[in-house]
C-alpha cells in the first residue's frame, strides 16, 4: 500500500529541485566570519560547547556540512531543537547516524516548552561530560563555563531562557526573535545555573562558513535561518511544496481547502490567496476601456505558507 502509494507519488510530483543556478555564497553576509573568529578567540574560557541545530536539519546536513569542529578536544554536545516541529518517528536511526559521525552527546529539546524535561537534563549532562573530561587552563575556577553556537535563529537565545526558568528561576536574560540574526550584543555571559555555578557565553549566530551545496543553504533558509528576501520568498515557498510532497505530508491540501495535493506552486499560492483573501484590485488596460480585475497576491500568499510551515501547522517534517 505504501509502496503503491510512493510509486503514485513519483509519478505526480518532482523527484528533484531545480535551483536554477542559484549560489549560496550570496546568502551569508561576510560579518559572519568576525563572529566565528571571535568564538575561536574564547575557546579556552569554556568547560564545554553546547552546538545547537534545527531538529528539522538534524543529521545529514548539519554533520557532514554543519558541524563546527572548532575544538575536538573539548566536551561537546549536541542541541538538536525545536523538536516539537520535527518527525521523529526514527529517532534512533538519526542518533545511529550521529553516532557514526562521531556525534555521541545529544539532546533533543523543545525550548518553548514551559517545562521541558530535556532542559532539565542539561546541566546534570554537561557537567558528567565536563568530569570525565580534562578542564585544561580551567582546572582551578570553581565556576563552569559553556559556550552555545549554532546558525541565526536556531533558538540560542530561547534555550538560554529555558535553563534559567529551569535552574535560576529569575526572568528572562536573553531576547528572542522570530527573524534571524536577533542576538546581537557578542558573547554575553550569562548564568545558567545556581549549582553547579554555570555560566554560558552567548554568541551571534553563525553560519559555518562551508556550506557545499545549495540545497543545504536552502533547507537552512525554510528553517528561517537566512533572511528570506535574500533567497527569495518565491523560491522558498516553490522548495517548502516540493518537499512536503517528498515527504508525503499533505497537511497543506485540508489547511488551503486544495482538491488535492498539487506540485505547482503558483496554482497552490492561487488557492492560499483566494483561501485567505488575500488578493489585489490592480487597473488592466483593454481595448475596450480600463478595468479593474483582482489577481491573487501571491507574495502574502508565500509568506503565509511559509511561516504556517515554521510554526509546525503544515506537521512535522525531518528535512534530510
Ligand atoms: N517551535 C519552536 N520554536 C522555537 C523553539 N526554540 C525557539 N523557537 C523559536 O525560534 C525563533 C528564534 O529563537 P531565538 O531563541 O531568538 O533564536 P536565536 O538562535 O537566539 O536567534 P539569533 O539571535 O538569530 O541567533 C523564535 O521565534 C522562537 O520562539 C522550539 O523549541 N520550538
Amino acid at each position: 500500500m505504501k509502496l503503491c502509494q510512493t510509486l503514485r507519488n513519483a509519478d505526480r510530483f518532482r523527484t528533484v529541485f531545480d535551483f536554477g543556478g542559484r549560489e549560496v555564497a550570496h546568502w551569508f553576509p561576510g560579518h559572519m566570519a568576525k563572529g566565528l573568529k571571535q568564538m575561536k578567540a574564547n575557546l579556552k574560557n569554556v568547560d564545554c560547547i553546547l552546538e545547537i541545530h534545527d531538529a528539522r536539519i538534524s543529521f545529514k546536513t548539519s554533520h557532514s556540512e554543519l558541524g563546527f569542529y572548532f575544538d575536538l578536544n573539548k566536551p561537546h554536545l549536541l542541541v538538536l531543537n525545536k523538536m516539537d516541529l520535527a518527525d521523529l518517528s526514527n529517532k534512533q536511526k538519526i542518533l545511529k547516524k550521529l553516532e557514526n559521525d562521531g556525534v555521541r552527546n545529544v539532546l533533543f529539546t523543545d525550548c518553548l516548552k514551559q517545562r521541558d524535561d530535556n532542559v532539565k537534563k542539561l546541566v546534570p549532562l554537561v557537567m558528567e561530560l565536563i568530569k570525565t573530561g580534562d578542564r585544561f587552563n580551567r582546572e582551578e575556577n570553581r565556576d563552569y563555563c559553556l559556550m552555545v553556537i549554532g546558525v541565526p535563529n536556531v533558538g540560542k537565545s530561547s534555550l538560554i531562557n529555558a535553563l534559567r526558568r529551569t535552574n535560576v528561576k529569575k526572568g528572562r536574560a536573553s531576547r528572542v526573535g522570530g527573524e534571524p540574526g536577533i542576538t546581537k550584543a557578542v558573547l554575553t555571559k550569562i548564568q545558567v545555573s545556581e549549582r553547579p555555578l554555570m555560566y554560558l557565553l552567548d554568541t551571534p549566530g553563525v553560519l559555518p562558513p562551508k556550506i557545499e551545496s545549495v540545497e543545504t543553504g536552502m533547507k537552512l533558509a525554510l528553517c528561517g535561518t537566512i533572511l528570506d528576501h535574500l533567497v527569495g520568498e518565491d523560491v522558498i515557498a516553490d522548495y517548502l511544496l516540493f518537499s512536503l510532497n517528498r515527504l508525503g505530508k499533505f497537511g497543506y491540501v485540508e489547511k488551503y481547502d486544495l482538491q488535492e495535493p498539487s506540485d505547482d506552486i503558483q496554482y497552490v499560492l492561487k488557492r492560499i490567496a483566494v483561501k485567505l483573501r488575500k488578493t489585489q484590485r490592480v487597473k488592466a488596460i483593454t481595448g475596450v476601456g480600463n478595468i479593474t480585475v483582482t489577481i491573487p497576491n501571491y507574495t502574502a500568499a508565500a509568506y503565509n505558507f511559509i511561516r504556517a510551515f515554521r510554526k509546525g501547522e503544515l506537521g512535522q517534517v525531518l528535512l534530510d
